[in-house]
């Protein structure tokens, strides 16, 4: 049996994860959480005329008993004058703070699934303060790594679509993200990189959350995190182990300790199995560490108070 929960799925990506999710068979059952009572009755009653063969619900937190994974994406809502996902830390602890308690008590032993931003110290939070272990505790952050590629493709000359590649990012799901030129590879092969499309690369993915949000449009990225939480969805339920980027929470693993960040990981229906030590060159260690410092700092001055 397996149960699939979202809080905040009356939102732009919970209710977007709603729909990818229904659209496989990922789940056998789909309980939606959220304060916002009426849009979520209205997306409940469009998904179950959508899927009539499914057991899609609203649900309160006692529901989430019997959840093999929570999804959790309840924030307050964005805003376009933000240049750093930061600025919703303080709220959103707040949210959190009810959150963690209620999944802690009634799916204590669910993979949890945290896409509310600053995803890598709410995901963090969820370990500190409510006695879930890291293997079950998986950060999304996974756009950044599909946002590397839309870039790399955008910058390269006429590359096919028929192409593939792999384009990890790691470090802070923020400003301080870090591609791994390193380690992309075209169709199974590394790619080598001049610095100068190195540097459009670049210019693309950090002018990316800026332009965004100067649409002045206030909703967030529904579509790529849809599919992407999906595909953790997926490898959190399967028996066999799969491996993508996720802020996993660090016990010694790249000589961090107490954070959560971006890093690759093995995933099973067990959780987080492994964070995998790559080799990384100079520039993007050094871009890590600075990655993981500002992390910590930020950790530091807010978690004290919550
Ligand atoms: N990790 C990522 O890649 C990524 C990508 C996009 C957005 N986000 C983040 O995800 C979060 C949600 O984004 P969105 O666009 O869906 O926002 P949204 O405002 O559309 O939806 C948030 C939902 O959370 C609900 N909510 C608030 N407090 C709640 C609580 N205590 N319990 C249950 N539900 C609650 C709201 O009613 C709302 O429906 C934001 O923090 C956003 O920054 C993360």
């Amino acid at each position: 049996m397996r149960k699939i929960s979202i809080i905040g799925s009356a939102g732009t990506l919970g209710s977007a994860c709603a729909m990818t999710i229904s659209l496989t068979n990922a789940a056998d059952e789909l309980c939606l959480i959220d304060v916002n009572e009426a849009l979520l009755n209205n997306h409940i009653m469009d998904l179950e005329n959508a899927f009539p063969g499914k057991n899609i619900y609203r649900g309160e937190y006692e529901d989430l008993i019997g959840s093999s994974v929570v999804i959790i994406t309840a924030g307050v809502p964005n805003r376009n004058d933000e240049t750093s996902r930061d600025a919703y830390l303080a709220d959103n602890l707040r949210i959190f703070q009810t959150i963690g308690e209620k999944a802690a008590s009634y799916a204590p032993d669910a993979i949890i699934i945290t896409a509310s931003n600053p995803v890598d110290i709410l995901n963090y939070y969820l370990y500190k303060k409510f006695g879930f272990s890291r293997n079950q505790l998986i950060g999304y952050n996974l756009n950044d790594s599909y946002r590397f590629e839309w870039a790399i493709r955008k910058v390269l000359p006429a590359e096919p679509f028929s192409s593939n590649f792999y384009t990890p990012v790691i470090g802070e799901h923020g400003e301080t993200q870090v591609p791994l030129f390193s380690k992309v590879q075209k169709n199974g092969t590394p790619y080598t990189f001049t610095a100068k499309q190195k540097d459009e690369i670049n210019k693309e993915i950090n002018t990316w959350f800026v332009r965004f949000n100067s649409l002045n449009v206030p909703r967030t990225t529904g579509w790529t995190t849809g599919v992407g939480i999906l595909r953790v969805v997926r490898a959190v339920l399967d028996e066999e182990e799969t491996s993508f980027i996720g802020s996993s929470v660090l016990d010694g693993e790249y000589q961090q300790h107490d954070i959560s960040i971006g890093v690759p990981i093995t995933v099973n229906k067990k959780g987080i199995l492994k964070v995998q030590e790559w080799e990384l060159d100079s520039d993007e260690q050094s871009a890590f560490e600075k990655s993981a410092a500002k992390i910590r700092t930020t950790l530091l001055t807010h978690m004290a108070h919550s």
